[in-house]
């Protein structure tokens, strides 16, 4: 088994779809967490400097889709053929499209929770339908992307998904999945 190493900043943000994959595995990791105040230090070691980073046995890997998409493939969670595959990428690119829209801590947030978000909700409700995952018949990290997303925004407007209960149904159906329910639980709690 390769020794894993996620490092990040003490956050869910761009890391916890990854948690998600190794809380799903049942793989065992280091989930190194940094201090913000540390950061300019630690930046000039990082390849590429920014977090997060995953460390395979060695080998760094940054970029946080490229890391939750690796991990996905090793644990059969990308989409169980090649348009499976496709169409798991697709939904997440579609998703991650939308969250960098976000100049976090910036009042344009709620114009784009209000304005833009129906848009992103309408069509994943309709590409969703009444499966019960995203893409396929099991679920893909595509559902897991949904869940960690969707909490995010919906801490900032508890109301956003009221409009889709089938999507809502979705993030029910990914955190009541024993390893995500357990770690949901037992992760540290914070505010993004
Ligand atoms: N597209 C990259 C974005 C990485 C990124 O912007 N990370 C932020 C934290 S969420 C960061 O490292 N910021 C510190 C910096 O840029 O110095 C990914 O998904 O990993």
């Amino acid at each position: 088994m390769p020794q894993y190493k996620l490092t990040y900043f003490n956050l869910r943000g761009r890391a916890e779809i990854s948690r998600y994959l190794f809380a799903y595995s049942g793989k065992k990791y280091e989930d190194h967490r940094i201090e913000a105040a540390d950061w300019p230090k630690i930046k000039p070691t990082i390849p590429f400097g920014k977090l997060p980073v995953l460390e395979v046995d060695g080998v760094t890997i940054h970029q946080s889709l490229a890391i939750a998409r690796y991990l996905a493939r090793e644990s059969g969670l990308a989409g169980q053929t090649p348009v499976e595959q496709a169409l798991v990428d697709a939904i997440v690119d579609t998703i991650a499209d939308f969250m960098t829209l976000f100049p976090w801590g910036n009042r344009a947030f709620d114009d784009i929770l209000t304005n833009k978000a129906p848009e992103l909700l309408k069509d994943l409700n309709t590409f969703l339908g009444d499966k019960n995952w995203l893409v396929g018949k099991s679920v893909t990290w595509a559902d897991f992307y949904w869940d960690v997303c969707s909490t995010t925004l919906l801490s900032h407007k508890a109301d956003l998904v009221d409009n889709y209960p089938r999507l809502l149904a979705l993030k029910d159906r990914v955190q009541a999945l024993p390893a995500i329910a357990a770690w949901i639980q037992k992760r540290p709690k914070t505010a993004l």
